[in-house]
């Protein structure tokens, strides 16, 4: 039963389409498309796809696009179906305020992570990063239950931010440093360890509440860039949406 699992981000549209839905599918393919270019998929690289027999996605970038990206699986004869943050879902629950809040990224990412733990090992405390346009640290305790998390600027956003908003920071990329000495290097670094700054003090929270040393996954195009800056060790995992759409697609249409 071919599986197709999309997460539209921010800035991009990313899909995959699997043999089955569930953990440990095989990859028929894969792509990502900017939100600005996904009128164009069902002509596409979606045209010559095998037919997709179910479908789960998540989105975070409102009902005008999720639109969109169901007036082009109208290619297909599937019901489009969304993850919508609820209070518990596939072994976690969820400590939000207001559980429908929480952005169903976060929410299917932190899935994906907790059933990675639980599949090499006994369960323990947990630390999510998801790295791309926002960057989100998720905290989970050891019995799955999301605690709370922190939304933060991506890289790209605090330095458009400090261009925009001064007179004179307009340099090109630099490299992460220890001891910046030109603005390149500085807004590089600054970014970068704002992050990781930001990821070490949740870490400190997570380890104070439980007592045990949290799992660190991290995930997002950028995770690769982020993980050399980090003040721990942080499994890098390619797509932990897409393996949380498979955690839940298992649920719901029995694979
Ligand atoms: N050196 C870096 N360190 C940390 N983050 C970076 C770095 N370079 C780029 N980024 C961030 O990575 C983002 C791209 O990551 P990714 O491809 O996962 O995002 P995206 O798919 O565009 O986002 P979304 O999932 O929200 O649509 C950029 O927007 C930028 O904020
Ligand atoms: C925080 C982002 C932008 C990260 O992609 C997304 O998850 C979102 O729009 N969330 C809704 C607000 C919240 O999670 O509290
Ligand atoms: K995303």
């Amino acid at each position: 039963m071919t599986f197709l699992a999309i997460d539209v981000g921010n800035t991009r549209l990313k899909w995959a389409l699997y043999d089955a839905p569930r953990p440990g599918a095989a990859l028929i393919a894969h792509g990502a498309e900017f939100l600005d270019h996904i009128d164009r998929l069902a002509e596409g690289s979606w045209a010559s796809l095998p037919h997709p027999e179910r479908m789960l996605g998540c989105v975070v970038a409102g009902d005008a696009v999720k639109r969109r990206v169901q007036e082009q699986m109208e290619l297909w004869d599937v019901a489009p179906s969304w993850v919508v943050s609820s209070a518990q879902e596939a072994g976690l629950t969820n400590g939000y305020d207001h559980p429908s809040r929480l952005g169903s990224d976060r929410w299917v990412a932190m899935i994906g992570a907790r059933h990675h733990v639980l599949a090499r090992g006994p369960a323990r405390p947990l630390v999510v990063v998801m790295v791309g346009t926002a960057v989100t640290v998720e905290c989970i305790d050891t019995e799955g239950r999301f605690m709370g998390g922190l939304i933060l600027p991506g890289h790209g956003i605090m330095l458009r931010a400090l261009e925009s908003g001064t007179a004179g920071l307009h340099v090109p990329t630099g490299e992460v440093r220890p001891f910046p000495t030109n603005t390149s290097d500085a807004l590089t670094s600054g970014g970068t360890y704002a992050i990781a700054g930001a990821v070490e003090r949740m870490y400190q929270h997570l380890l104070q509440h439980c007592g045990q040393e949290p799992a660190c996954i991290m995930t997002g195009g950028a995770g690769w860039k982020m993980a050399p800056s980090m003040t721990r060790p942080f499994e890098l995992v390619d797509n932990l949406i897409f393996d949380g759409l498979l955690e839940i697609a298992a649920r719901r249409f029995g694979g």
